[in-house]
């Protein structure tokens, strides 16, 4: 089994639907429009997420949100993953009643006891959610640069890219990038490639969420092969939203082979059926990778990983040569 790391996997989407009907009987909320039979319902990304936002609010104690990132990170540590950067919101801490000081601290105590646990690293990347205006992304960003959280190391954007002007958000990503936090952004997901070409233009990161949809542009495709910028590609996630039809008709193998420089993530796991396990399995059944190209995928995502050098070159050295 090839050793795994993960860049792109938000935090409160990690959590499983039993764990989050046992937060609904905690406090007393009715789960039934969200999840039936075991599992989260919806059928577009507006319905996604409410679904997300309905089980977010149900991790409202410090102590709720440790547990998740230690459950997320043991099981990807089972899932033979040697490093994981998960997306934090504080947002969705907000609406559910906690600081993000005691929000992002109590991750960071459930990612300590990951690690103390198994071994997996585990960082943090602070979101802005777009849908939420250009203030509250800069609120989040403000917060990334001053919080004071060793395990916080990078800064993005996520929510729902059809709406607003990614120019309007280039002061958050500023603010982010002066605190010398990694950078990161959703683009070319739900929206073409002409999203993809203004994250580059605007906000300058060197990882982009998703950003597949730049296949629609050989010029682009091109640049992105020439300026190393990494993509953080999800094919469960893209699949189950509809973005392409099947894996078959993914655009992953062809970027890949234009030079890009790509990873595998698992979005949001058990909404879109899926886990970092299951996207390797992706590559190896659908994308015709064996367990080099594999390990070279891994490789891949921890050279871009937001760590410290030391630990890059503790975790490059556990997958050899
Ligand atoms: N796939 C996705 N795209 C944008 N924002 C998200 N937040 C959680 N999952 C997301
Ligand atoms: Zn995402």
């Amino acid at each position: 089994m090839p050793l795994k790391a993960e860049l792109h996997c938000h935090i409160e989407g990690a959590a499983h639907p039993d764990l989050v009907l046992r937060q609904a009987r905690k406090y007393d909320a009715d789960p039934s429009p969200f999840i039936r039979d075991g599992a989260f319902v919806w059928h577009d990304f507006t319905s996604f997420l409410a679904a997300y936002d309905f089980s977010a609010g149900l991790f409202r104690s410090e102590e709720d949100y440790a547990l998740l990132a230690d459950h997320y990170l043991t099981s990807l540590a089972r899932d033979g993953a040697i490093y994981s950067e998960i997306f934090i919101s504080p947002d969705h801490a907000a609406g559910a009643g906690l600081s993000a000081k005691a929000y992002t601290d109590a991750l960071g105590e459930g990612i300590a006891r990951a690690t103390a646990r198994t071994g997996i690293e585990g960082r943090m990347i602070v979101v802005g959610l777009r849908h939420a205006g250009v203030e509250a992304v800069e609120k989040a960003a403000r917060f990334a640069a001053r919080c004071g959280n060793a395990l916080v190391t990078g800064f993005g954007m996520a929510g729902d890219e059809r709406i607003g002007d990614l120019e309007d958000y280039v002061r958050a990503f500023e603010i982010a990038r002066e605190a010398g936090l990694g950078i990161t952004v959703h683009a070319g997901e739900l929206m073409g490639w002409e999203s993809v070409a203004a994250a580059l233009d605007h906000i300058r990161p060197s990882r982009i969420g998703h950003g597949v949809r730049a296949v629609e542009n050989p010029d682009l495709v091109r640049r992105i092969a020439g300026n190393g910028v990494i993509l953080e590609c999800c094919p469960g996630s893209n699949v189950a939203l509809g973005v392409f039809p099947d894996f078959a008709n993914h655009p992953f193998p062809a970027l890949k082979s234009a030079g890009c420089k790509v990873t595998l993530n698992s979005d949001d796991p058990p909404y879109f059926h899926t886990s970092l396990k299951r996207e390797y399995e992706v590559g190896r059944d659908h994308f015709g990778m064996d367990d080099k190209a594999l390990t070279a995928l891994t490789r891949t995502a921890i050279e871009a990983a937001f760590v410290d050098r030391k630990t890059k070159a503790a975790l490059l050295a556990r997958l050899g040569r």
